[in-house]
């Protein structure tokens, strides 16, 4: 018996209440629902729950959802979306019911931990020489730590924000199921494999990724990753040094260095491997204008969506024009969307993760070659963040006092890491031509972020807004 599928109109009003669909506020319609994989044609037992005791455990499918959007900007995108299927409803996952179809109660498959143990089982049936496959889904292994996977490690949902979804095995592994899912080679796990087979400490060590194919290619659905125990999330542990310091006038913002330090050369360490591993080339004047103009061409876009913008516009485009006069740009493969909250302090350091670049942007265009300056910025934009948002969510007012101590932390952490940076890239400092870089990757990153924030969070919109009145100004009077 074939298990019956979702509705459109089921998965669109399911849709617009999750995290990770990104066309909320858009609108669209399901267009087609494709079983990616589907238990029911397979005599494999293992996707029919407990093996013993066939009415126990949920049917799976993977469904890839196609939505078409309907307003000026059009497009399509895919979606997947793991279904766990019931005879009975149940109230445990009540919160990821998608509906009622012919009297099988169909869930969102993630939020299923009797679903999820099917995954893990999956992944432990397939070593690296074989990867195992089950009905149109190829589970493939990494096994450079020689890890013994724990296949009975209970699964839970990670509740943190995420664009994708992620789920915790134990206190061992961590699989993330990419949601917005594209045809081709995922960043994300071929940089995580790539660090992972260089030895990198500074990754979270790949042991597995998931492929299927549609539209008659590869598609990469999800990877298997340690679980690191008890790491504190870098932009958690930022806000708790901006509030120490600010609680204890005593503190010197100066005591956050030897994380910015440390943090810094796990980047640096990261794009040397990166180097090594992929190409990298120095690329000339054409490249340097290309790279202006998509700074300029990405502050226009901006301006239509917040246009306070435009008052700022003459000293942006100015840190922009100084890149197009550059002769030469060094790139290589680099995270592409580095912030702290992608950098997790472990006891044994610091550990990168998220590889996947922008995901609204096509896959090909997150795998390019690029200046590893554009990562650095992204950090340094995140030393400017957190004593903003711990002003934000303050209760005592922003004095003259808390002000100075807010900026003199940011300084000292953006000025320390750099310098560390530097250092162990076995430089000593930035030449002119790359401080040119940095500040246009920062202008561009604060142009992004004023969007990002009006679209998803307009109360912090003032945050990018107050970086960009200050941005360029040394420039204009020199
Ligand atoms: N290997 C890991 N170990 C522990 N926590 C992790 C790990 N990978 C990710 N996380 C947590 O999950 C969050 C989301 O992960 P991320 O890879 O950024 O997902 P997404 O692509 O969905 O945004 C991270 O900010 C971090 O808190
Ligand atoms: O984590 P994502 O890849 O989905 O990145 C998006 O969301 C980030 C916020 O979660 C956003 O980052 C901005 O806010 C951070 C604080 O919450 C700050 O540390 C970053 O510097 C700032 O850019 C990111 O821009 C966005 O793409």
């Amino acid at each position: 018996m074939m298990m019956p599928l979702p509705t459109p109109s089921a998965l669109e009003a399911y849709l617009v209440r999750t995290r990770w669909f990104g066309g909320k506020g858009r609108p669209f319609h399901v267009m087609g629902v494709r079983p990616l994989a589907r238990s029911l044609a397979t005599e494999d037992a293992i996707w029919r729950g407990r093996s013993d005791d066939e009415t126990a455990g949920p049917d799976v499918v993977v469904l890839i959802v196609d939505v078409a959007y309907e307003d000026d900007q059009g497009g399509a995108e895919s979606y997947q979306v793991p279904i766990s299927t019931y005879s009975v409803s149940q109230p445990r996952i009540d919160h990821a019911l998608v509906g009622v179809f012919d009297d099988v109660w169909a869930y969102d498959a993630v939020h299923d931990r009797d679903a999820m143990a099917l995954w893990l089982k999956t992944f432990c049936r397939g070593t690296q020489e074989e990867p195992f496959e089950s009905d149109g889904m190829r589970f493939h292994r990494l096994d450079v730590s020689g890890v013994q996977l724990d296949a009975d490690a209970p699964s839970s949902p990670l509740t943190v924000e995420q664009s994708n979804s992620s789920v915790r095995f134990g206190e061992q592994t961590i699989m993330k199921l990419f949601r917005h899912v594209q045809t081709g080679v995922n960043p994300d796990i071929e940089i995580a494999a790539e660090l992972t087979r260089a030895g990198s400490e500074n990754v979270a060590d790949l042991y597995g990724w998931i492929e299927g194919e549609f539209d008659g290619a590869v598609v990469q659905l999800g990877m298997l990753q340690r679980f690191l125990r008890a790491s504190t999330d870098g932009f958690d542990l930022a806000l708790a040094s901006v509030r120490s310091v600010l609680a204890d006038p005593s503190l010197h913002p100066a005591t956050y260095a030897a994380e910015a330090r440390e943090l810094a050369k796990a980047i640096a360490r990261i794009h040397l491997v990166l180097r090594e591993r992929f190409d990298q080339t120095v690329l000339g004047t054409d490249a340097t204008l290309a790279l202006a103009n998509g700074m300029r061409e990405r502050l226009d876009a901006a301006i239509l969506v917040v246009p306070q913008l435009d008052a700022h516009a003459p000293r942006l485009r100015a840190l922009f024009d100084r890149v197009a006069g550059l002769n030469s740009l060094a790139v290589q493969r680099v995270h592409g969307d580095l912030h702290l909250g992608q950098a997790l302090r472990t006891p044994d350091g610091w550990r990168i993760v998220d590889f996947e670049g922008e995901p609204s942007k096509p896959l090909e265009e997150r795998r390019r070659l690029d200046s590893p300056w554009r990562d650095v910025a992204g950090l340094i934009r995140s030393f400017d963040y957190a004593p903003a948002v711990v002003q934000m969510s303050s209760t005592e007012p922003n004095d003259d006092g808390r002000s100075r101590q807010s900026d003199a932390w940011a300084h000292t952490a953006r000025g320390v890491f750099i310098q560390a940076y530097a250092e162990e890239l076995g430089t000593g400092g930035l030449t002119e031509d790359e401080a040119i870089l940095l500040d246009a990757y920062i202008a561009d990153k604060a142009v992004y972020e004023t969007v990002y924030e009006t679209r998803s969070r307009p109360a912090w919109v003032s945050i990018p807004m107050t970086a960009i009145s200050r941005l360029g100004r040394a420039e204009e009077t020199a």
